[in-house]
């Protein structure tokens, strides 16, 4: 993520059919049109994604989020040629690797590195030996290797631990193995593939900043799979949301997160943003407004400079309306605050203060009425 909202937004989109192969040109990672089916039981055929175009600039960290049986792998797995579209096309940095064979995937694949879930470390080789083997598999001389592998090992934070093997490591330690070896070719491109998954809370922090921090010293371009939005949060300066083998909804994190529109999206933000509803309030919301006296239950979403002034406080005193606070968080998306509130306000009073909370650069949405 560059910091900077504009530059953001030009780096990840899902552009209309016309600009596609413009957009993949010059991207890290592009996705045109590209649809994948296999063969399913009593001969039907299992769509794994219909139409899936996005666009991942270098430099960028893309995270796709979705359910499972999304399609998350089939599209992560079509980047390194380990399955190959059904139709459209499938490029790293402008190469096609749906169609590539040979000596040109063999080095396609070169610059794409991939980590795991569950790391996927060779058991009987230690921790050096690990991360030689890309290079050895590339035929590179011994000197160089033990150099290499020497380097790897500072970068990811495990001095001393050269001649462990994996059982004598933690998660976390592994995970930092496999990030090793993927790097050890010195790819363009690093696939993580529900990389965090397996860790708990705190050991994924520390591998997310490692991701983070390698995107940020090598330029590496990041795509990785996941299913927990707080991952994208903490990552990803762009995401896409994918469901049934779409991709329904997809830009620069921070804008999806201040402005989710598909309902999946919205399901998959409830968990980390304050967006969900007491179950109190939840089981009572009528869509329109009732007869007789009522609240206008409306969600408040504060982004950017506005994430932390008492614009409630303000409302009160300026216009004298009250609120209630019904649930609410404030957060970080990469080094952008924002929050959400879900508040209710007298009916008759709805429409000004959603007015005046427009006017302070706020974003307002009626959820319902409850009376
Ligand atoms: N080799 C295969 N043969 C047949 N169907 C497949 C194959 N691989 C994937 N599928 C189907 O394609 C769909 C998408 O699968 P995929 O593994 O890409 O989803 P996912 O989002 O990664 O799920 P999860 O989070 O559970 O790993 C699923 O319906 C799955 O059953």
């Amino acid at each position: 993520m560059t910091g900077n909202p504009a530059a953001d937004a030009a780096k990840a989109n899902v552009p209309a059919d016309a600009a596609k192969d413009k957009a993949a040109a010059g991207a890290a990672i592009g996705f045109a049109g590209v649809g994948k089916a296999f063969d399913g039981p009593g001969g039907t055929r299992v769509h794994a994604l219909a139409d899936v175009t996005l666009a991942v600039e270098p430099g960028a960290i893309c995270g796709i989020i979705g359910r499972s049986g999304a399609g998350k792998s089939t599209l992560l797995r079509m980047v390194n040629g380990l399955e190959r579209p059904t139709s459209g096309t499938v490029t790293v940095a402008g190469r096609d690797v749906g169609r590539a064979q040979g000596a040109a995937l063999r080095a396609i694949r070169r610059e794409v590195g991939m980590i795991f879930q569950h790391f996927n470390l060779l058991s009987s080789r230690t921790v050096a030996g690990n991360i030689a083997l890309p290079l050895e598999i590339a035929g590179e001389p011994a000197g160089a290797i033990r150099a290499r592998t020497a380097d790897l090992i500072a970068r990811v934070g495990l001095d001393g631990l050269a001649g462990r093997y994996p059982a004598e490591l933690s998660g976390g330690q592994k995970q930092r193995v496999g990030i090793a070896r993927a790097l050890a070719t010195s790819p363009r491109v690093l696939l993580s593939d529900e990389a965090t998954s397996a860790l708990d809370p705190e050991t994924t922090q520390t591998v997310l900043r490692l991701l983070a921090d390698i995107n940020r010293d090598l330029g590496l371009t990041i795509l990785l799979i996941t299913h927990e939005m707080a991952v994208v949060r903490d990552i990803a300066s762009h995401m896409a949301v994918i469901e049934a083998g779409r991709i329904v909804e997809s830009g620069p994190t921070y804008d999806i997160f201040t402005r989710p529109r598909h309902p999946t999206t919205r399901s998959f933000l409830g968990g980390v943003t304050g967006l969900t509803l007491p179950a109190f309030i939840a089981g009572r919301l009528l869509p329109a407004r009732p007869d007789g006296p009522s609240e206008e239950v409306i969600r408040v979403t504060f982004a950017g400079t506005h994430a932390t002034d008492p614009m409630l406080s303000r409302l009160a005193v300026e216009k004298g309306i009250a609120s209630n606070i019904l649930a609410g968080a404030i957060e970080e998306v990469g080094p952008h605050p924002f929050g959400n509130l879900l508040i209710s306000v007298d009916a008759d009073r709805g429409p000004e203060a959603r007015a005046y909370l427009e006017r302070h650069g706020l974003l307002t949405e009626v959820l319902g009425h409850v009376r």
